[in-house]
C-alpha cells in the first residue's frame, strides 16, 4: 500500500510541485487565480451562503465581486498575468458548482488556447463527476477537488438540504444516497483517467467530526491528499459552532493515517487572484462589469445545459 501511494506521488510531482493547494511548501510562493464563471449549482449545502456583489466582502467561499463573462476571460487572465507575478494555476471554484455550468467547460477551452502554460484547475461537489471526468481529462484539467463531507446518508442527509439530479429534486436520505454514490464512483473514474484529486471535507463538530475519519479510509487508494477545513457558521448552520483548533488537529492526525493533510487552505473566494496568503482580488477589472448589486445567488437556479 505505501509503494502504492509512493508510487502515485511520483506520477503526479511534475504538477504537485507547482500547485500551492497541493504542495504546502510552495502555497506562499506560487499563485494561483480563481474564474468566478460558474455561478449556479445543483446542491443545497446547509452552511452554503452564496453572494455577488460589492458588500459581499467576506473572504471566504461562495463569494465573487461578480460572475466573470466569457467575453472577458482572456482580458481578465491578461492583466492577472500581469499585475500579479507567479500565477501558475487556474482554477474554477464556484461561487457554485464548476460541473453544473458550461462556462466551466467554455473557459477551459479558452485557456487552452490562449493560456496553455497555466495549470487547470477545478473543484466541485463531485455530483456529475462521473459524468465529465473524461471531459475534463480531455480538456487537459490537472487537478480536480471535490468536496466529500460524509459518505454515510444518514450523516450527509444533516448537511444537505437537496440535491437535484436526472431533473428532480431530491430531499433527505434519497438526495444523500445519490450524492455519495456518484462522488465515490466519479472521484475513481477520474482517478483512473489521470486527474489528481484532492478531497475537501467541512469539518462540522456536531455533525461529522467522529465520520471524516471514514472518509480517508474510504478514499485513500483515489485521491492524493485531503483538505478539512472549519465549517464557516453560515445560512442554515449559522447556529453551530465552528471546530476549535484542537479538534481540526486531532481529526488532522486520525486521517493523516490514511491520507496525506493539506493545513494550508485559505477558504478562499471565488475570485481570488495570487497568493493564498495575500487574499487578493482585482477589485477595479469587477467594478466596470459589476452590475449585480450584493445579489445572493438564487438555490433554485437550476437549468441545466444538457436537459
Ligand atoms: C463554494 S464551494 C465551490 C466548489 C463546489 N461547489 C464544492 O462545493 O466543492 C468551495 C468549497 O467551499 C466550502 N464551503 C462553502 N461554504 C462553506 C462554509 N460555510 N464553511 C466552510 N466551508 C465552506 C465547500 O464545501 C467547498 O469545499
Ligand atoms: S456544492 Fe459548493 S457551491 Fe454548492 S451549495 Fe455546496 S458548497 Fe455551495
Ligand atoms: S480554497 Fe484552499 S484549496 Fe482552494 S485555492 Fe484557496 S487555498 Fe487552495
Amino acid at each position: 500500500m505505501e509503494e502504492n501511494r509512493q508510487k502515485k506521488m511520483l506520477k503526479f510531482s511534475h504538477i504537485t510541485k507547482v500547485h500551492p493547494c497541493f504542495n504546502e511548501k510552495i502555497h506562499d510562493k506560487v499563485g494561483r487565480v480563481h474564474l468566478p464563471v460558474a455561478p449556479r449549482c445543483n446542491i443545497a449545502c446547509k452552511f452554503c451562503r452564496r453572494s455577488l456583489g460589492k458588500e459581499a466582502c467576506e473572504h471566504r467561499p461562495g463569494v465573487a465581486l461578480s460572475v466573470l463573462k466569457l467575453e472577458d476571460v482572456e482580458n481578465y487572465l491578461n492583466k492577472v498575468l500581469k499585475e500579479i507575478p507567479n500565477v501558475k494555476v487556474v482554477g474554477i471554484a464556484g461561487p457554485g458548482d464548476s460541473l453544473f455550468n458550461k462556462e466551466t467547460f467554455e473557459t477551459l477551452e479558452i485557456i487552452n488556447e490562449k493560456f496553455p502554460d497555466l495549470i487547470k484547475c477545478i473543484s466541485t461537489n463531485g455530483l456529475l463527476l462521473n459524468k465529465y471526468y473524461k471531459k475534463l481529462a480531455d480538456l487537459n484539467v490537472k487537478t480536480v477537488t471535490v468536496t466529500v463531507n460524509a459518505i454515510d446518508p444518514e450523516i450527509l442527509k444533516d448537511i444537505i438540504e437537496w440535491v437535484y439530479y436526472d431533473k428532480k429534486i431530491h430531499h433527505g436520505i434519497e438526495g444523500a444516497k445519490i450524492l455519495i454514490e456518484n462522488q465515490i464512483d466519479g472521484i475513481k473514474k477520474a482517478y483512473d483517467e489521470g486527474l489528481i484529486i484532492k478531497i475537501n471535507t467541512v469539518l462540522i463538530p456536531e455533525i461529522n467530526m467522529e465520520h471524516v475519519v471514514d472518509i480517508a479510509k474510504e478514499l485513500k487508494d483515489f485521491a492524493y491528499m485531503q483538505n478539512i477545513i472549519p465549517l464557516i457558521p453560515l445560512y442554515k448552520m449559522k447556529h453551530l459552532r465552528a471546530p476549535t483548533c484542537e479538534e481540526i488537529k486531532r481529526v488532522r492526525e486520525e486521517c493523516e493515517k490514511y491520507l496525506p493533510q493539506f493545513r494550508a487552505c485559505g477558504q478562499c473566494r471565488a475570485d481570488s487572484a495570487g497568493l493564498i496568503k495575500e487574499k487578493k482580488i482585482l477589485e477595479d477589472f469587477f467594478k466596470e462589469k459589476n452590475k449585480e448589486k450584493n445579489k445572493k445567488l438564487d438555490v433554485f437556479d437550476l437549468k441545466h445545459f444538457s436537459h
